[in-house]
């Protein structure tokens, strides 16, 4: 750019015209050229073009992979120019939110949900803390299937490569989310065994989750998210073993220890799927609770059983068929399934894709 404006400034001190026009058309010039200058440094510079956007591709490179199986991978991307927007300080656990990655050649996109998670100089797995932003790194937990696209494209492609990144996209927000005190998440990090006595403005309301395979990085996103998600999660897991979370699996339990989830895990490979067990499932799933904005924060401990006030179901179509019937792109469908028997309904059901 800069060698584009000093050839055009060249060119009009080499013009022989007489002095007077050539007083004004040199200060056209200049100013034509002033004005080019500005116009393409707002392009290349302005934030708009930098930051990652929904409506443009920002440009990442992949700076890392780490293996979890032959299925299983994390995929770590850097932006090329350093991000100054937090999304985790941004959108805390108010909203769930993705961002779709491009494969260019065969012109199509996938979204992806970040985890609020950064990978080591030993390649381990650790949370980031408050504020932390990694200049806008991303790190995502994806699943490569044998005759699927965009994923097997992914896992193939070597470290250095650049890919095209657009959003974030909202998947789902919550309501009154962000007017409450903070909650924290130094346990995940500091070895404390127990958590602190926590203290809201308002009620928390809890959630059921139903997630299977690489859905689980919803639940994960809410729970591990700066100011991470205030009520309790109920969450049925489903994915053919448990090895397959690789070092996600430690930071579930972690969560469940400091009562921020409580998970049930449906191994298919140990026999353990819920279409084999409906009857016992449906036992286990709350019928829902009655959500009550702004209820003033009962006292710490007061009532420790999760009372869910929304489903959210995350997996594949047929997942999402047995837990709450199927949802036709880009419409909910109707609650039937387990949910729909237990007394669940399109006003606290959402079905994610
Ligand atoms: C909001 C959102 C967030 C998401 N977050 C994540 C995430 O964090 N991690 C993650 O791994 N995924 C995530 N996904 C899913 C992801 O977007 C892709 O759908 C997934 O990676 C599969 O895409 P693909 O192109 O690799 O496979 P696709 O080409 O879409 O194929 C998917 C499946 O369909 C089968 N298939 C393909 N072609 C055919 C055919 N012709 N006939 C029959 N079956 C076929 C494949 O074998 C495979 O089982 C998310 C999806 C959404 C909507």
């Amino acid at each position: 750019m800069w060698k584009h404006s000093f050839r055009l400034f060249r060119t009009i001190n080499s013009l022989r015209i007489s002095p007077t026009s050539s007083k004004r058309i040199r200060s056209t010039l200049e100013k034509a050229t002033f004005t080019a200058i500005g116009v393409l440094l707002y392009h290349s510079l302005a934030p708009s073009k930098v930051e990652l956007g929904s409506d443009y591709f920002t440009k990442y490179r992949i700076s890392k992979k780490k293996t979890i199986d032959e299925d299983h991978f994390f995929l770590e991307l850097s932006p090329l120019i350093s991000q100054k927007v937090n999304l985790w300080s941004t959108f805390g656990s108010s909203k769930l939110w993705s961002v779709q990655i491009k494969q260019p050649e065969i012109m199509v996109v996938r979204n992806y949900t970040p985890l609020p998670l950064k990978l080591n100089d030993d390649d381990e797995i650790e949370v980031l803390k408050d504020g932390e932003n990694c200049d806008g790194r991303l790190l995502f937990y994806i699943k490569q299937y044998k005759n699927g696209e965009v994923a097997r494209w992914l896992h193939n492609l070597p470290v250095g490569q650049v890919v095209e990144l657009r959003g974030p996209y909202v998947d789902y927000e919550f309501p009154n989310a962000e007017s409450d005190t903070k909650r924290g998440r130094e346990f995940l990090w500091k070895s404390t065994e127990s958590s602190e006595t926590e203290k809201f403005r308002y009620q928390p309301f809890d959630l059921s989750m139903f997630t299977a395979g690489t859905g689980i990085v919803t639940a994960l996103q809410l729970l591990l998210t700066e100011s991470p998600f205030r009520g309790e999660i109920l969450l049925f897991h489903s994915c053919r073993e448990k090895s397959e979370l690789g070092p996600l699996l430690p930071l579930l339990k972690r969560l469940q220890e400091h009562d921020r989830v409580k998970l049930y895990l449906f191994e298919s490979s140990k026999g353990c799927d819920i279409r084999q067990q409906i009857k016992n499932v449906k036992e286990m799933i709350p019928e829902p609770s009655e959500y009550v904005p702004n209820l003033p924060f009962l006292k710490p401990g007061s009532d420790t059983i999760i009372k869910p006030v929304l489903s959210l179901v995350c997996g594949p179509d047929s997942y999402i068929s047995t837990i709450a019937g199927d949802k036709y792109d880009l419409s909910q469908g109707p609650i039937k399934g387990l949910l729909g028997e237990k007394g669940w309904t399109n006003s606290n059901v959402y079905k994610l894709s």
